[in-house]
């Protein structure tokens, strides 16, 4: 029976990947992506530079909006001190399905690693509960990495539920493919944000891409 290319990717990991040990996981995964299929997830050129700013912000606090099949999850959670409290929302339910199994054989449950929450669900749905379902006051770093047309009614609703402050670093993948021009005229004109962007390649192409870091300034 057809078998879809979520589920390949986990075959791959399953097949290629040692248990527990995250770098393997992403090494497959960005292996098979880049040899075999075509696929999503952010990739490693884009990947050290999430590396980067995960280090560089030490979060307690995270929130991932796309888990898809898990690879970011995996990087952030691989790099996050054990008291930290990391969230990914996944609106997809088979995408969740399949990086809840990627992210177990992370091993990041079992490890003193923290264990990303992994939610199913509308963002929209989800943004205003977190506060009270999850006990977070603010998020110190965002990843957005899901549908591009929801960049910013989620950051402004993440706004609105008083889940940034002075400080919170947004973090956003594919802001030229497929591109969120809505969210960086809205960022770039508003006094509350200092923006950068890091030059890279949509994953796993030579295509020009940048990942586009931003810091909230009250
Ligand atoms: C269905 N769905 C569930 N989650 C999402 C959100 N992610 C994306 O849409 C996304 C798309 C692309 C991409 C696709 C086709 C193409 F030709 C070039 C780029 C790359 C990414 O890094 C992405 O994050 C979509
Ligand atoms: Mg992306």
């Amino acid at each position: 029976s057809f078998v879809s290319l979520r589920q390949r990717i986990l075959s791959a990991v399953q097949k290629n990947a040692t248990r527990g040990d995250p770098r393997s996981v992403i090494r497959a995964i960005d292996q098979f992506c880049s040899q075999k299929e075509w696929a999503m997830n952010v990739g490693n050129e884009k990947g050290c530079i999430l590396d980067s700013v995960v280090s560089e912000v030490n979060p307690a606090t995270v929130l991932e909006l796309g888990t898809y099949c898990g690879y970011s999850t995996v990087r952030i959670a691989s790099l996050l001190p054990p008291y930290a409290k990391f969230i990914t929302l996944e609106f997809n339910p088979d995408f969740a399905a399949v990086a809840r199994q990627v992210i177990a054989w992370a091993g990041l449950e079992d490890k003193v690693k923290i264990k990303p929450c992994l939610v199913e669900g509308a963002s929209s749905d989800w943004i205003p509960k977190i506060k009270e379902q999850f006990g977070i006051k603010t998020f110190d770093l965002v990843f957005l990495d899901h549908w591009k047309e929801h960049y910013l009614s989620d950051t402004k609703l993440m706004e609105e539920c008083g889940l940034l402050r002075k400080g919170s670093v947004l973090l956003a993948d594919n802001v030229i493919c497929p591109g969120a021009p809505d969210y960086v005229e809205y960022v770039r004109s508003s006094p509350r944000y200092k923006s950068h962007y890091f030059r890279s390649h949509l994953e796993y192409t030579k295509a020009e891409e940048n990942l586009w870091y931003l810091g909230i300034i009250e």
